[in-house]
Parts: structure tokens; sequence; C-alpha cells
């Protein structure tokens, strides 16, 4: 058995049963810091929601356009940044390969390090593996040991949740390597989850529903 093998955490697809409500008081609460910043609806309105994409009866949430308005996309890290600044956060980690855009930018703005949690056979270190489920298929995500130290916090960063897989793997990787999971954190959620809600116990960050 290699190192990679001997490194699994033992993988799930346990996403749809581990998504949690947000008690009302808080969804209410995040609902309004919500509507209250007007950077919100540029960002929203930046997202293009391309029909069928890739497969028949996906609304694919493009985040292509928002990318090419620089006033938008740093509004984006701006509000990640203000969340997170301060809150003794020592480990960004963004998954592959949207996670990767919006994640280096938080961290260099909040000093801390960023950890990439790549699709499988990229790393070239000894890694943790964790596998999962998506709306359209399935994927793994790995990443190097040692990266993390026993105790650090960290966020997690992508653009989307969906089915919320992807994130639930990405927490069970830090956690695997003693990691004190805070928080994830993605633009966009789909409105089945709605504002603020809870995936393998951690509070999940938002900024903007899918509008379709
Ligand atoms: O909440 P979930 O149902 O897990 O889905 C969300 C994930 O799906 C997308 O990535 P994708 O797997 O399509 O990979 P890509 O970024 O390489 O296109 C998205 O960027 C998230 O990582
Ligand atoms: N509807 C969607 N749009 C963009 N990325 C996704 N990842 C999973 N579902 C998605």
């Amino acid at each position: 058995m290699g190192e990679q093998e001997n490194n699994k955490t033992g993988g799930g697809n346990n996403a749809m049963a581990v998504v949690d409500e947000a008690p009302a008081a808080a969804a209410a609460k995040e609902k309004g810091r919500a509507a209250a910043d007007p950077r919100l609806q540029g960002i929203s309105d930046a997202i293009r929601v391309v029909p069928h994409f890739p497969k028949p009866g996906i609304m694919f949430n493009d985040i292509t356009q928002l990318l090419l308005r620089p006033a938008v996309f740093k509004d984006a890290v701006d509000m990640f940044v203000e969340r997170y600044r301060g809150m003794g956060i020592a480990a960004v980690a963004g998954i592959e390969a949207r996670g990767f855009i919006f994640g280096p930018a938080i961290a260099l703005a909040i000093g801390a390090k960023f950890i990439p949690l790549r699709k499988p056979k990229k790393l070239p270190g000894d890694v943790f593996s964790e596998s999962y489920v998506l709306e359209y298929g399935t994927d793994c995500l790995e990443m190097h040991v040692g990266a993390i130290e026993p105790g650090e916090r960290a966020v997690v960063v992508d653009d989307l949740v969906a089915t919320g897989g992807t994130l639930s793997a990405a927490i069970r990787l830090l956690e695997c390597a003693g990691a004190d999971v805070v928080e994830c954190a993605c633009l966009i959620g789909l409105p089945k989850f709605k504002d603020f809600y809870k995936l393998n116990g951690k509070p999940v960050y938002i900024l903007v529903e899918s509008r379709k």
C-alpha cells in the first residue's frame, strides 16, 4: 500500500445528511446583513447563469464574468477579508479549481497561509484524500500532509456550494490533520441551501444566492 493509501481518511458522501438549518435568529440576522450591503447586488448581477451546462438540467453559475470586472471581483474578496480579518485564522484552504481564484487573495490580506486542496494525483508529496459526490459526478480532494498543524484555525474557500459534498470533503481533510475549521466561505449558494446554514457542524458563509 502506497503513502497515499495509508493516509486515506475514509471518504464518504454524507453532504446532504449533515446540512443542518441554523437557528432562525442567526439566519435572519445574516439575511439582514446581506440585504444591507450594496456590494452584494453587484456581485449577484455579475454572475452569469448558463442553462444546461455541463449537463442537461444543470443551471451553471459562471463566475468568469465577475472576474472581468475588477471592482466587483475586489468587492467579493473584500467582503471575505472583512469577515475573517482579526479572527486568528492561520490558513485559508482553497478548493481546486475555483477556490484558487479567491483563496490566495483572501489569505494574503488576512496574513494567513494558503493551502491548495487539489484534485487527485496533482500533489507530489504525501497526501490526505477524501472522495465525494457532486451535483454532476464524483470526485476526490487531496491535501499535503504537513500543510496545517493540529489546532490551527482554517477557513475553506470555494466559489459555490451546491450539494455541499465538496465542502464536506474539504472539512474532513482539514480535520483529519487536526485543524480547527472555523467556517466555509462561498460566493454563491444554490437556493436549496439557504442564506446561512451549517455543514458537518460548520457554518457556511455565502455572499449571494443563485438567481435561478
Ligand atoms: O456543493 P457541491 O455539490 O459539492 O458542488 C460545488 C463544487 O462544484 C464546483 O466545482 P467542480 O466540482 O465542478 O470542479 P471545477 O471547479 O474543477 O470545475 C464548484 O466550484 C464547487 O467546488
Ligand atoms: N450549478 C452549478 N454551477 C456552477 N458550479 C457548480 N458546481 C456544482 N453545481 C454547480
